[in-house]
C-alpha cells in the first residue's frame, strides 16, 4: 500500500497559543475525495492551514505529500506548496490581470521558465475545467462560478498530488456549487489526486456523500458523511 498522502499522528492545532484541536490522527489515502465538516469555529480552516505550512505544527507528527510538518522550516514552504493545490472560498485571483497572467504568475513563481511550456500547460488546465475561452478575460469580467473554475485551474498548474479547499462554493450559488462539486470529483477520477474540502453545504454532502472528517470540541471524527452528518 502506498504512503498516506496525509499523516497526522498526536497533532496539536494552534492559532496563537490557543489550542484549536488536541490529539489529532489523520490518515488519508492517495486518489480520494474527502469532506472536512464541523461548525463555525471548530478548527477546519486551522487544520487545513497546517497542512499547507501556513500555521507551523508545534506538537505532534505530521507528513503531508511526503514532505514533514514536523519542525518544517521557512524555506521548506515553497517545496511543500508546489506539491498542493490550494481553493479558498474567495478564489483569490489577481484582479488586476486576465486568467491567463493570472496562471503565468503562478508558473513563474514555481520555477517554469520555457515559455511554450507554460502556455501549453496553462491551455491544457483552462480546457479541462472549460474555461479555455476566457483565457484573455480579467476576473471580474468573470461569474463566481467561472471565477472558481480559474482558481482549480491554477490549482491543477502543478499537478498536484493533494487539492485542500477551503468552502470552495461558499461564495456560490446551489446551481454552480453542484457543477463545482461535479468539477473536483472528477478531477480526483482523471488526476488520482486527493481532495480534501472543508464545507458547511450540508445539502452538497448530501447529494455527494464521501468520506468524512469532521471538527467538534478540539477533537476530529472519522466517518463517511451520513453518519456524522447526523450525529
Ligand atoms: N488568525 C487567528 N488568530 C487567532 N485565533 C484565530 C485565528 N483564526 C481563527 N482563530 C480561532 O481559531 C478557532 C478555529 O477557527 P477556524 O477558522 O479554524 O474555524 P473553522 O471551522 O474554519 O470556522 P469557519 O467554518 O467559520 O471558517 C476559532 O476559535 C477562531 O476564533
Amino acid at each position: 500500500m502506498s504512503e498516506p498522502i496525509i499523516y497526522l499522528n498526536n497533532a496539536s492545532v494552534y492559532q496563537k497559543n490557543h489550542p484549536v484541536l488536541n490529539n489529532v490522527n489523520l490518515s488519508l489515502a492517495r486518489g480520494n475525495f474527502y469532506y472536512l465538516i464541523g461548525k463555525t469555529g471548530s478548527g477546519k480552516s486551522s487544520l487545513l492551514k497546517v497542512l499547507y505550512g501556513d500555521i507551523p505544527l508545534k506538537e505532534g507528527e505530521g507528513k503531508v505529500a511526503d514532505v514533514f510538518l514536523t519542525s518544517l522550516k521557512e524555506s521548506q514552504i515553497p517545496s511543500l506548496r508546489r506539491k498542493l493545490g490550494i481553493v479558498f472560498q474567495d478564489f483569490q485571483l489577481l484582479t488586476d490581470r486576465s486568467v491567463e497572467k493570472n496562471l503565468i504568475f503562478v508558473l513563474k513563481a514555481t520555477g517554469w521558465k520555457d515559455k511554450e511550456e507554460m502556455h501549453s500547460r496553462i491551455d491544457e488546465v483552462l480546457e479541462s475545467v472549460g474555461m479555455l475561452s476566457k483565457k484573455n478575460k480579467k476576473p471580474y469580467e468573470l461569474s463566481g462560478g467561472e471565477q472558481q473554475r480559474i482558481a482549480i485551474a491554477r490549482a491543477l498548474l502543478n499537478h498536484p498530488e493533494l487539492i485542500l479547499a477551503d468552502e470552495p462554493t461558499g461564495n456560490l450559488d446551489p446551481e454552480t456549487s453542484r457543477d463545482i462539486m461535479l468539477l473536483l470529483k472528477s478531477i480526483v477520477e482523471k488526476t488520482r489526486c486527493t481532495i480534501l474540502m472543508a464545507t458547511h453545504d450540508y445539502s452538497m454532502i448530501k447529494n455527494f456523500p464521501a468520506k468524512t472528517i469532521k471538527c467538534e470540541d478540539g477533537k476530529i471524527f472519522h466517518g463517511n458523511s451520513e453518519e456524522l452528518f447526523t450525529k
